[in-house]
């Protein structure tokens, strides 16, 4: 939650009343936006945290429970891409799409579901994209990162659905974020370079972190089960 959509979400998450404890492994940047949201009158832990690492996140879930209460929601937001075709071999990256994006996912998940199940009660929010409903050049493993995620999801929430937890799958278009704009500078496939190398409307990380909010507002009985947020000028 150091920078982009995550800081947005712990914003908003915190603005409507929430007590949010935010994880990333760049502290600096999480102590400024928990300053912000203390001065806004709003509660805010700011913990590092690798989510690859995971004794250090049931390590972060314990400390949260310990401070701020027990886990309601979860937001499974932290993720990584690159442009980049495959036949290029940058298996390294293809390692960190995986560990951070399936692994990191499983960690966060596996530190909250068995409390949520007990206490009857949680909503897991996991980050997808668009990518699922269509596919990018460039973007084939991390595609294949999200659409783990999505069918992660869709069974995990028939399994929790009777023990009242809620899953969400949000699926953002381009969103201005310093992720994308890092990605969009480093573009070295010419296949890439030409369909990407060009300025694009994108979203800006509020617009998301709204449409968490309006997922996690519902009543207990209503689940938002995926929504899908597009720039209006690039619908699939
Ligand atoms: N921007 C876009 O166009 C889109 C983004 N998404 C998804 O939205 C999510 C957020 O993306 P966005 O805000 O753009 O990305 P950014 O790169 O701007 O931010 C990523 C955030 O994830 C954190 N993070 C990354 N790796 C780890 C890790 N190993 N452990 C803990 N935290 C980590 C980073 O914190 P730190 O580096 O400090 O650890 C940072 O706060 C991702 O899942 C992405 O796939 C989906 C569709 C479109
Ligand atoms: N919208 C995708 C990129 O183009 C993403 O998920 O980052």
């Amino acid at each position: 939650a150091s920078c982009g959509i995550g800081a947005a979400i712990s914003r908003q998450l915190a603005a409507a009343g929430a007590k949010v404890a935010m994880a990333a492994r760049r502290e600096n940047l999480l102590k400024e936006i928990q300053d912000e949201i203390s001065k806004e009158g709003g509660v805010a832990l700011a913990v590092r945290c690798d989510v690859k690492n995971r004794a250090g996140v049931k390590e972060l879930i314990q400390y949260t429970e310990r401070t701020l209460g027990p886990v309601d929601i979860l937001v499974n937001n932290a993720g990584y891409w690159a442009f980049r075709c495959m036949k290029n071999l940058h298996e390294e990256e293809w390692d960190e799409q995986v560990d951070v994006n399936v692994k990191g996912l499983l960690n966060c998940i596996g530190a909250v579901i068995s409390g949520m199940c007990e206490r009857k009660s949680g909503h897991i929010v996991n980050m997808s994209s668009d990518c699922v409903k269509q596919p990018f050049v460039g973007l084939a493993v991390y595609a294949g990162s999200k659409y783990f995620l999505e069918g992660m999801s869709r069974t995990l929430r028939q399994e929790v659905c009777k023990d009242g937890v809620r899953v969400t799958c949000v699926q953002p278009g381009d969103v201005d974020t310093p992720g994308a704009v890092k990605t969009l500078m480093t573009l070295e496939d010419e296949q890439c370079k030409a369909l990407y190398s060009y300025p694009h409307p994108a979203l800006e990380p509020e617009v998301i972190a709204q449409a968490v909010l309006y997922a996690v507002a519902q009543p207990d009985h209503v689940a938002v089960n995926e929504i899908l947020v597009e720039p209006r000028e690039c619908p699939l």
